[in-house]
């Protein structure tokens, strides 16, 4: 196997590798073998990647497997709702499945947080693996463990923290991802540089196209880095009872915009993490915490990306700024009425705060 990288997420008897490389795919049973041997696996997909990768996914399985079956759901966000998720487990549970079941959640981020939460909740909790397609799942959400789905009320108010077995990200899979979600996906790469290290938002700098233009050198390493990162913050902090916060860089905003926009499409989520960092970077310059040059250095980096840098660019999910604060106000960062909000002093170097006057907030948001 060439060109493969490899991470251990260090979770004591819960831990895991993530592999990462062009062509994963087809080596899938090698590479699972020794959890998937042997098993009746559940693929769960959306129905466009299903269309595009589901029968490669397959023919790699077969040779392990005891038992394949696969379920798919609408492509998009709409999918993360209680309504598909108890379809979905009914579904599973018609398959005539009992506890040595494997979930296999294979699509973007929307799939790996459904079929997790899923995996999390059937017959009180069965093994599950990620194989994320976009590329916001492989330097993401794949990781980490959080899954759930949307509630009326707001974004991922429901669901557990609950760890896959194993991650593969091929990245030659984000050959078929149309543009718009390889950019989408690119903001949550843009994250890992602005929390916590600048040496790799600098690379960003100078490489970021070449990221966006699926160079392999460049893909790899971004995945990589990214996938790095948030291992290390979710060995140090899994619950999020701490520094797992930083992950949450503009999404206070972010949540609050897809919100907004309904989660119909017209605002995906990397997008609304953009703007949202943006504006974190403004709500930190209005602070007197951090200079103005970075901040035009994080919002020149997301244009440049073809992302939203804040209110001004942003493609839906704008409101009034009393609309906009009451959806923060369901944000999971909320401790006993404060809001909390994850602030820069500079490029790598975030914090969280739970010290941001909300007259502060209204004022940028206007
Ligand atoms: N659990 C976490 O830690 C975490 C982290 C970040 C984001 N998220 C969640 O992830 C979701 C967003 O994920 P996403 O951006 O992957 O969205 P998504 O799952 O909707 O996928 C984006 C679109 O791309 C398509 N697609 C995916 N892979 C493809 C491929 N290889 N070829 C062609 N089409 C492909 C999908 O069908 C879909 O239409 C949001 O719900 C967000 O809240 C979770
Ligand atoms: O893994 C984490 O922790 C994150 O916060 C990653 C985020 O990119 C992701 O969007 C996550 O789903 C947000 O979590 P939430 O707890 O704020 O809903
Ligand atoms: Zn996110």
């Amino acid at each position: 196997m060439q060109n493969l990288s490899q991470l251990t997420v260090g979770l004591g008897d819960r831990a895991y590798n993530i592999v990462i490389g062009p062509g994963l795919l087809a080596q899938a049973g090698d590479i699972l073998g020794p959890i998937a041997a042997d098993r009746h696996i559940v693929i769960i997909s959306d129905e466009q990647v299903a269309a595009l990768h589901l029968a490669s996914l397959q023919t790699s399985l077969t040779k392990t497997a005891r038992k394949i079956d696969a379920l798919t759901v609408p492509a998009g966000e709409t999918s993360k709702s209680m309504s598909v998720l108890a379809r979905l487990l009914d579904d599973i549970l018609a398959l005539g499945v009992d506890r040595s079941v494997l979930l296999i959640a294979f699509g973007g981020g929307v799939i790996g947080d459904l079929a997790g939460f899923a995996a999390a909740s059937l017959l009180r909790g069965v093994d599950f693996v990620q194989i994320p397609t976009s590329l916001l799942a492989q330097v993401d959400s794949s990781v980490g463990g959080k899954t759930g789905v949307n509630a009326a009320k707001g974004k991922n108010l429901i669901g557990a923290f609950y760890q896959p077995k194993a991650v593969l990200a091929d990245t030659a899979l984000l050959a078929s991802l149309p543009p718009r979600e390889l950019c989408a996906g690119f903001a949550e790469v843009i994250k890992y540089g602005l929390l916590g290290d600048r040496d790799f938002f600098e690379w960003l700098e100078a490489n970021g196209q070449n990221v966006l233009a699926l160079d392999d050198a460049a893909i790899a390493h971004a995945v990589y880095t990214s996938c790095a990162a948030k291992a290390r913050i979710v060995e140090a902090d899994e619950r999020e009872a701490g520094q797992r916060a930083l992950l949450n860089l503009g999404h206070t905003f972010a949540h609050a915009f897809e919100a907004e926009a309904k989660y119909d499409g017209r605002l995906l989520h990397g997008e609304a993490v953009a703007a949202g960092m943006g504006l974190a970077f403004d709500l930190s310059v209005a602070l007197n915490i951090c200079n103005g040059q970075d901040a035009g250095r994080c919002k020149a980096l997301l244009e440049a990306s073809g992302l939203p840098s804040g209110l001004s660019n942003l493609p839906a999910g704008r409101a009034s700024a009393d609309t906009l604060l009451g959806h923060m106000k369901h944000d999971k960062k909320v401790k006993d009425g404060t809001m909390h909000f994850v602030l820069v002093r500079s490029i790598g170097d975030a914090f969280v705060s739970g010290d941001v006057p909300p007259e502060t907030v209204l004022a940028l948001l206007e």
